[in-house]
């Protein structure tokens, strides 16, 4: 709390500026305004705590800016569904357009720009719930040939060896064959770049790409460019992948703004995928009786080919992507800011350019909507619990709200329930402790910190077919 002297020379200087906002309740700025709160914490557990102190609608002082944090249901619906067209992103298009390209609807401006996009997004297409459904078998098979990598490292920072897995999975799925360890790298450089400027304390003029970023940035889409054209010219009638998929149909669609978006598939969904498998592992080793659960069931699910069909029969495992996703979610900020024109929300004229910070942190463990929010229990998700809650409502909106929410956030469901399965029929993942971990950010994600530990085979479980390479010599009963 900053001191009266502080808090003095704030209102000398900006006092004018708090007037129209005057209504609404916030901690009082000082002479930085409220920056202070959020250099010393990560912003979604600042927000969180403006709901604890302040209500569900607050006004913040970054600096002399004003910026309104909204932890209201009906406000969130407001900004993010019915009156989306009014309040753009925040500044992350020029954060991140020089590593992800312009085509991805992921910064398009509301509107038009995005509808375009949109409209013409393979993951957009009502085709694309059957290719999605056909990933879970070759998701299954290349997530089991990388667990038994795993198996043998004797010890794993396991946010970033689940980020590299994700990485593999998501080549097959997107053009149907693992990449080489290169190609990853290049990945990560962009992403690093684009990081750079998300959490940059410097006007973006002055943030460099680092060194080799031009490089890296034409092998990594050209790669794809080159999967493409090897594509059109042997085309084949029974790859299942994204891009041959694509190809089928829609013939015509243009071979750069594919490469651009099957390399943007990777910057959309790796990050926030494998922070969400390593945020549930984490859970699981805290509460051995769901992660027994799971085991039982993944084992009885698994036989190859695994198919959409069956995988769907694990209710557990669904119950345990959402119980992950509500207590860990990946993208916990979601920023949005007011128009030019002069605007009214929550009784109040907002003034121009005004950053909305919305965040799900504190909603999904609302204590007055959820039974023992801080406890990790799939089971408020079954019998009727997920249609209560259902993705993008009120208190569960891990993947957004409203049209511009995640477009993959079907997929993601798909591949978090085919990991989920196909390890742990297979590892018990022992995690070295249940003490909360230290949570970074990173390209805009989530990135736990410091979470470690070691894969460790499971004995097959006898009604089971066999898959795969024979057990390590690390072996434990299911
Ligand atoms: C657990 C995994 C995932 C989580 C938690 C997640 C979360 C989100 C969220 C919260 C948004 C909305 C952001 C906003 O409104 O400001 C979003 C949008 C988006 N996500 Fe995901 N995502 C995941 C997986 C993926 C995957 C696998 C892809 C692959 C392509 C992807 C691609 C996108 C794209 C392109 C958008 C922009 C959609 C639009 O504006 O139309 N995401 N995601």
């Amino acid at each position: 709390m900053p001191n009266l002297l502080s808090r003095g020379l704030f209102n000398l200087f900006f006092g004018s500026r708090r007037k129209p906002l005057a209504s609404l309740p916030g901690p009082p700025p000082g002479i930085l305004g409220n920056l202070g709160d959020f250099l010393g914490a990560p912003p979604w557990d600042v927000c969180a705590h403006y709901a604890r102190t302040h209500g569900p609608v607050a006004v913040a002082w970054l600096g002399p800016s004003p910026a309104l944090v909204l932890n209201d249901p009906a406000v969130i619906h407001e900004v993010m569904e019915t009156r989306r067209l009014e309040f753009e992103k925040g500044n992350i298009g020029t954060q991140i357009r020089h590593s992800v390209t312009d085509d991805t609807p992921f910064i398009a401006d509301q509107g038009a720009d995005w509808a375009r996009k949109h409209a013409m997004d393979p993951l957009a297409q009502p085709w694309t719930p059957a290719w999605q459904a056909a990933q879970v078998e070759p998701m299954r098979a290349a997530l089991e040939e990388s667990v038994e990598a795993l198996l043998r490292e004797p010890s794993l920072d396991l946010a970033l060896a689940l980020r590299k897995l994700t990485f593999d999975v998501f080549c097959v799925a997107t053009v149907g064959e693992k990449l080489p360890t290169s190609v990853y790298d290049d990945f990560i450089l962009l992403a690093a770049a684009a990081d750079a400027r998300i959490q940059a304390k410097l006007p973006l003029r002055f943030v460099s790409p680092p060194k080799g970023f031009a490089a890296a940035k034409e092998r990594f889409y050209g790669l794809f460019a080159d999967k493409i054209r090897a594509a059109r010219q042997a085309p084949s009638a029974h790859r299942v992948d994204l891009m041959s998929w694509t190809l089928r149909e829609m013939p015509d669609f243009d071979d750069r703004v594919h490469a651009h978006l099957l390399g943007g598939f990777f910057f959309g969904g790796v990050f926030s995928s494998s922070t969400t498998l390593t945020g549930a592992v984490h859970q699981l080793q805290k509460y051995p009786a769901v992660e027994e659960r799971l085991a039982k069931e993944s084992a009885a699910l698994m036989r190859v080919p695994l198919d959409f069909e069956r995988l769907k029969g694990g209710s557990w495992g669904e119950a345990v992507a959402f119980e992950a996703l509500r207590i860990l979610p990946a993208v916990r900020v979601f920023l949005r800011r007011s128009p030019l024109a002069p605007t009214q929300l929550v009784g109040v004229t907002l003034p121009p350019g005004m950053t909305l910070m919305i965040s799900n942190q504190h909603l999904h463990r609302d204590p007055s909507h959820w039974v023992q929010p801080e406890v990790f229990d799939p089971e408020r998700w079954l019998n009727g619990g997920a249609a209560r809650n259902p993705l993008g409502s009120g208190h569960f909106f891990p993947f957004g709200r409203g049209p511009r929410a995640c477009v993959a956030g079907d997929f993601a469901m798909v591949y978090l329930r085919t990991a989920l399965a196909t390890l742990f029929a297979r590892v018990r993942i022992q995690v070295d402790s249940t003490e909360p971990f230290e949570e970074g950010f990173f390209f805009g994600v989530v990135l736990p910190k410091g979470v470690t530990g070691k894969f460790v085979a499971r004995q097959r479980a006898t009604d089971s077919t066999p898959m795969g390479a024979p057990p390590s010599s690390a072996v434990e009963s299911a």
